[in-house]
């Protein structure tokens, strides 16, 4: 079966880069089926996504070695995964579980190519969820005096599990700085607003109370800054003064859940780079 690996690469951008890495691929026998590149001027960095196709014996190792001249000529740092390797995700969750729901019915209809290693909750809330979907239920209640202990939990957990990607899918505790350090780039949120409006706990109410026309759904990474992360994905949808606060939380359901599976699916497939604290995506 003909190996597919994606390829990530940034380096400060100069002439040559991509002839020199097309060549070096070239050479392996490997075939380049999707290829997207971005010069940010501000920052002079060049950034690039490839998708190539090789024979069966085409390893991470053999790509790595190939590139090791552009890597030295031009100080790139290459990440390279096995396309067809199933990423595994943590998924985590307090009491609303719409989002939760929506990523395991993309992932059971084949949209979302993903592994749930595990559900962890501060509530019970979704042990029967996890039961019937036969995934790993952690119930590690958040309070002050435990918060440290917990987090050890959801490390050990990651380490121990292998997942590349843990989703905070509507989980309502505040990560600590070490843990959002940690884990930055293999954590995503889902913020029931379109950032950077109404940050914190009760967006929908504070957008009720300031009397918008639109309400939105933001997905980014986790940092240690609440609801300050990189943006991956945004929507909206428009509301009116008709509509009462419940009204927006039921609207937003579904807006939470397209923007963060959309936003777990870019970053499973290696569509997202960062750039400084903003994204770049490489969409299909
Ligand atoms: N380090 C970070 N941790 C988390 C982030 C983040 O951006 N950085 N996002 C949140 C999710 N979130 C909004 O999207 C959010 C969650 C919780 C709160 C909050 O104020 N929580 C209270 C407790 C609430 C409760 O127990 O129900 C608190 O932690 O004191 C605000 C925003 C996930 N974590």
């Amino acid at each position: 079966m003909p190996q597919l690996h994606v390829l990530n690469l940034t380096c400060e951008d100069r002439p040559g880069i991509v002839a020199a890495v097309t060549t070096e691929l070239a050479a392996l026998g490997a075939n380049i089926t999707e290829s997207s590149q971005f010069w940010d001027r501000a920052s002079n960095r060049f950034f690039m996504r490839l998708a190539v196709e090789g024979d069966d014996g085409l390893t991470i190792a053999h790509i790595e070695h190939a590139l090791k001249p552009s890597i030295e000529r031009f100080g790139l740092r290459t990440g390279v995964i096995d396309a067809h390797r199933r990423p595994k995700v943590v998924i985590m969750v307090s009491k609303f579980d719409h989002a939760m729901l929506h990523l395991l019915y993309q992932i059971k209809v084949g949209w979302l190519n993903a592994e749930v290693v595990a559900i962890v909750s501060n509530h019970e809330e979704s042990r029967i969820t996890a039961e019937r979907e036969d995934i790993a239920y952690h119930c590690w209640p958040v309070r002050k005096d435990n918060k440290a202990e917990q987090e050890q939990k959801l490390l050990d957990l990651v380490r121990e599990t292998g997942a590349d990607l843990v989703i905070l899918a509507r989980y309502m505790q505040v990560l600590s700085d070490d843990l959002s350090n940690r884990l930055f780039g293999k954590v995503i949120n889902i913020h029931h607003s379109f950032l950077p409006s109404f940050k914190g706990a009760r967006p929908y109410h504070q957008a009720f109370e300031r009397g918008v026309k639109l309400i939105g759904a933001t997905a980014h990474y986790v940092t240690p800054d609440l609801d300050e992360g990189p943006i991956i994905e945004q929507e909206t949808e428009r509301v009116t003064h008709a509509m009462s606060a419940e009204d927006f939380v039921a609207t937003g359901r579904d807006i939470e859940s397209r923007v963060l599976a959309r936003a777990v699916k870019l970053h499973l497939e290696r569509r997202i780079m960062l750039n400084g604290n903003k994204t770049i995506v490489f969409s299909s």
